[in-house]
């Protein structure tokens, strides 16, 4: 359903040297399943999302959605195209001023839902599903940080999208929080059959939440493997880095990451990578 085929995305800002982001990243995503992307921080995981609604526009590759190459759109085709694709971001981007049916009515006025009758039916209908219709005249400052989250997958949903991008969606929350935000999206998924694609650091997040799990480092996908082979203790990815990432579990911090790094270096040296 969703095709990422040849995708690079090079920044060159100011008089800086340019940095190739995603690297020549080729990833098939079926229609309905979950599909994670695990890193360290810079690997390239968020710009390589951005690419999947061209919130981030590649520099070169195709972005195929049913058969359809977003790098191929007009403008206007383009602003359509990206209503069946909703997303959510690690901060919440709440409005703060709007109230919680406000901030979801928003996506839906920008969608070009005209009448208002037809957007509060959807709202109504978007906050249902994320059973926090209670807090529909709340302003999102009231809110707790996972209700926040909730409220931005409701705004999500709204413009009814096939496929929805998650951009580290748990890792302003506590593992409590995260379960049950993580329990939203796989209802979501399952329900309504909306794809998921979601970026994290977090090994639990994968291990809760996904059908298939890619590897990136350096801008590249390096590893790919099923999810539910995490379940087997025998299971070794043959990266370094996924290694390492299995072992682990959550968070890891920069000394550690230098560490794989090496080790992947190492790898790479004598052609050991996917
Ligand atoms: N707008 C930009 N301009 C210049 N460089 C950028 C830009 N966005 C990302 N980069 C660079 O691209 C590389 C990949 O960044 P990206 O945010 O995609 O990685 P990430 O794996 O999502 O990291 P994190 O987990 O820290 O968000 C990094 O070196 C980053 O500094």
């Amino acid at each position: 359903m969703i095709s990422l085929r040849n995708l690079s995305t090079t920044f060159t800002t100011g008089g800086n040297d340019p940095v190739t982001a995603v690297d020549d990243v080729s990833l098939e995503i079926d229609r309905g399943s979950i599909q994670g992307i695990i890193g360290f921080s810079g690997a390239g995981k968020s710009t390589l999302l951005r690419n999947i609604n061209l919130l981030e526009r590649p520099t070169s590759g195709e972005v195929i959605i049913d058969g359809v190459d977003l790098m191929e759109l007009s403008d206007e085709e383009l602003r359509q195209a990206r209503h069946q694709i909703g997303m959510i971001f690690q901060g919440f981007n709440l409005v703060n001023n709007l109230t919680v049916a406000q901030n979801v009515e928003l996506s839906l006025k920008f969608a070009g839902v005209a009448k208002a009758h037809d957007r509060r039916v959807r709202v109504a209908e978007a906050l249902e599903i994320i059973d926090i219709s209670d807090k529909a005249t709340v302003y999102p400052a009231k809110l707790s940080g996972g209700q926040q989250q909730r409220v931005a997958i409701a705004r999500a949903l709204a413009t009814r999208p096939r496929v929805l991008l998650c951009d580290e969606p748990t890792s302003a929350l506590d593992p409590f929080t995260t379960a049950t935000v993580l329990q939203y999206l796989a209802d979501i998924n399952r329900e309504l059959g909306i794809t998921v694609v979601v970026v994290t650091h977090e090994m639990e997040v994968i291990k809760a939440l996904t059908d298939h799990v890619a590897v990136m480092e350096s801008g590249r996908i390096v590893e790919r493997f099923a999810a539910k082979r995490l379940q087997d203790k025998t299971f070794e990815p043959t990266t370094a880095i996924g290694r390492y990432l299995v072992s682990d579990g959550i968070h890891v911090d920069r000394r550690q990451q230098h560490d794989v790094d090496e080790a992947s270096t190492a790898e790479l040296a004598v052609g050991g990578r996917v």
